[in-house]
């Protein structure tokens, strides 16, 4: 049974390098207004050096163990969202005119991304106006997707994209790759084909085009999703060859994506899921109280972070969902209810930034000079602070337990968990753009994915046999035989041991998975009668006194204009959302109500009970058992890249967020995750088939 708990009380008391010329303007219709040609019709093209890419509950009603509260009401009418565009920003408005406005908040990370690439000064201002303005902006796409700028991904390589690392081929190959991938993203509801990439492209440059263009399509970077030209489309991966078969355990967005890009591929594909439901840690509770007021909530993954590459735009847009931009205002309110000082404010945050650099200085000197050394980023947090003099009365002090708090619930730990030197090793590759959230929920994404795929419900595995001869997977007491296996349980359920491995895992991989960190933020979903906050802001937070208690309840979430109803989501991190977890549910909602009858009756705004309260329990849940994973003191990013290789020579095969060291912790990075093993299936399969090829040969 899932570990989340739904209550519903019945008291009213209750988160560069020189290139060939490649391309043909002319045939490509998207770009020739653009683009200025040469006498030939081509587009010279070059690429500028450009390292994008560095280093780099009341009436308890359990059901998937969430618990439930219902109250009485006055409703009022949602603003609708204008969604000209994708990404719809609503207009920002102070909450309360009479206090001063509240400042831009960053949600996760510090760095941008796109900001950087942008900023780069390789890529000069004249070339941004000039014939290369194109290249940089096929440049662009292709970075935020994750590929560098000048050199090959690590996948590149290893499917031998080129003869010779380093020289004109991959320079030109670049271009073209680059070229390929922008000219999907310009309309990702089409199937791309090969001939029309190459209508662009230079004929010389055609074995170029196919390389490039195998390579997106089996790794998933072009012609994915959801559109149905897509979904319809299959692969002659195995023509003349029996399809191999492969057995995909979990259903959450890893799962999901890398069965459905299997099928495509030609593979015979079968997943098993414990819950009753797809998404594991994706998961929309439909909320509703009396007077039909009803909404949509997210109590696992809910923020699109960085919408630039994310494919979970693209699923948004090969499904006409538009996208609500999470308004970057975040007014904090104190103890007392008042709005803190935004001098104060500001300057708080200023110098938690500056700690947070210094912090990053000191470890890029030890890990030169020490190598292996490694400490708490608390405790690193908390001496910087103390030498600098940071922070030092009650009110400063306050403003920065609530930063704290943020990284908390960002890294889903307590501070003194975080390795100091490696917590934010995926930084350089965070997708850029803006923050969005999914109108109606994330589950949209999850029974898309989902439809029409053999998926057995209800079906735990208990442990994966693997040898050279194949895989049996065994759930119950059923058996489940195949080439290969697929496993994308979350890290917590491999920590736990919860599915054994015969032979068991390579001592290598047994260490990571306890090295890297997985740990918990839960979620307290609150439905009003009706939305007493405001429709102006999509966050507000508020400080405490006590620094013990700085993650309960320290951020909220408005999902007033995407859920369809006044739902307010009460975020609970570090020490906080282990202690919440063994909180009575109706104990918790009395809490919340507490806080913002704390900051809403000062104002003379009265704060309803809600109608409808869910309180997430992700450390209880036995398909999860925690949250999302974290770089804790003594892993790294390599832990990540250890966790995602495969066992028993490409037989048994692992994807999920805490595979990804790029993008982990994410909904994307389980995405990419989910692709990245499809194509290494398809790498082995093969291999193997060519394997038996030649040994009948003989
Ligand atoms: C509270 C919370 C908030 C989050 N917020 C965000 C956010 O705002 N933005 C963001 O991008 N990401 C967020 N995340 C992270 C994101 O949801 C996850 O990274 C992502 O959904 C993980 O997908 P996955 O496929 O790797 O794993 P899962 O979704 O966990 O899928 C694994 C599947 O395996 C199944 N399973 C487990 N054990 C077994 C077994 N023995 N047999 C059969 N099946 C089994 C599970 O039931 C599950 O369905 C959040 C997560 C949580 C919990």
């Amino acid at each position: 049974m899932e570990q989340n708990q739904e209550i519903r009380p019945e008291s009213p008391e209750n988160p560069k390098m020189a290139t060939d010329n490649l391309t043909n303007a002319q045939a490509s219709p998207t770009k020739e207004a653009a683009t200025p040609s040469n006498t030939d019709g081509k587009i010279d093209k070059d690429v500028a050096a450009a390292d994008p890419n560095p280093t780099p509950a009341a009436k308890l009603q359990p059901s998937e163990s969430d618990e439930e509260v219902d109250l009485p009401s006055i409703s009022e009418s949602l603003g609708e969202e204008e969604s000209s565009d994708l990404v719809t920003e609503p207009q920002s408005q102070n909450p309360n005119p009479l206090e001063p406005g509240p400042r831009a908040r960053k949600r996760r990370r510090r760095k941008r991304f796109f900001t950087e690439i942008n900023a780069n000064p390789a890529f000069p201002r004249n070339r941004r106006n000039s014939v290369g303005k194109e290249l940089d902006s096929e440049a662009i796409t292709a970075m935020s997707v994750g590929f560098p700028v000048n050199s090959l991904t690590e996948e590149e390589i290893e499917a031998n994209v080129v003869s010779i690392i380093g020289g004109k081929e991959q320079a030109n190959y670049i271009v073209v790759r680059n070229h390929i991938i922008a000219l999907w993203r310009s309309n990702v509801s089409n199937w791309l084909t090969r001939d029309h990439a190459l209508e662009s492209i230079r004929l010389e440059h055609k074995t170029l085009v196919d390389t490039a263009y195998k390579f997106l399509l089996e790794h998933g970077y072009i012609n994915f999703g959801l559109a149905p030209v897509i979904k319809e489309a299959k692969l002659r991966s195995f023509d003349g060859l029996e399809p191999p078969n492969v057995v995909v355990v979990g259903a959450g967005l890893a799962g999901l994506v890398a069965a459905r890009q299997l099928l495509s591929m030609g593979f015979r594909v079968l997943v098993l899921e414990g819950r009753d439901r797809p998404g594991g840690r994706v998961k929309t509770r439909k909320m509703r109280g009396g007077d039909g007021v009803e909404a949509m909530a997210d109590v696992g993954g809910s923020v699109l972070t960085g919408i630039n590459g994310n494919p979970l735009g693209v699923l948004a847009r090969q499904l006409g969902l538009p996208l609500h931009k999470v308004r970057d205002i975040c007014p904090l309110y104190l103890p007392s209810g008042e709005l803190v000082d935004v001098g104060v404010d500001s300057k708080i945050e200023a110098s938690f930034n500056k700690l947070l650099d210094r912090v990053c200085k000191l470890r890029q000197s030890m890990i030169e000079e020490i190598k292996s050394v490694d400490v708490p980023l608390g405790e690193a947090l908390e001496t910087f602070r103390l030498v600098y003099g940071v922070a030092e009365d009650q009110e400063e002090r306050m403003l920065f337990d609530w930063h704290l708090a943020n990284l908390e619930y960002a890294n889903a730990t307590l501070l003194g968990n975080l390795s100091m030197a490696y917590w934010d090793q995926d930084d350089p590759y965070e997708m850029g753009g803006d923050h969005c959230f999914i109108p109606g929920g994330n589950e949209t994404f999850v029974h898309a994915l989902a439809e029409n795929l053999p998926v057995f419900y209800g079906n735990v595995v208990e442990s994966i046999r693997y040898g050279s001869d194949g895989v049996v997977v065994y759930a119950g007491d059923k058996e489940f035989s195949c080439d290969m296996a697929l496993c994308t349980v979350p890290l917590g359920v491999l920590k736990k041991g919860g599915i054994g491995f015969v032979p068991e895992l390579p001592e290598k991989k047994k260490e990571a998975i306890q090295r890297l960190g997985y740990g918990l933020l839960n979620k307290v979903a609150m439905l009003f009668p009706y939305n007493f906050w405001g429709e102006e802001i999509d966050t507000f937070g508020r400080l405490t006194e006590d620094s013990s208690t700085r993650g309960e309840f320290f951020l909220f979430y408005s999902y007033s204009s995407v859920s369809g109803g006044p739902l307010l989501v009460a975020l609970v991190a570090g020490d906080a959302a282990e202690r919440f977890e063994t909180m009575s549910p109706t104990d918790s909602v009395k809490r919340v109500l507490q806080i913002l009858r704390g900051i809403y009756h000062p104002k003379g705004i009265v704060v309803p009970d809600p109608v409808q309260a869910l309180c997430s329990r992700w450390g209880q849940d036995k398909f999860s058992y925690g949250s999302y994973s974290y770089v804790a003191v003594g892993s790294s990013g390599d832990d990540y890249d250890i966790l995602a290789e495969s066992v028993g020579d490409g037989r048994v095969f692992f994807a999920g967020e805490a595979t990804n060291k790029q993008y982990p912790a994410t909904m994307h990075g389980a995405f990419l995750s989910g692709m990245r093993e499809a194509a290494n299936i398809l790498r082995v399969a093969r291999r193997r088939a060519s394997e038996s090829a030649s040994n009948l040969a003989k």
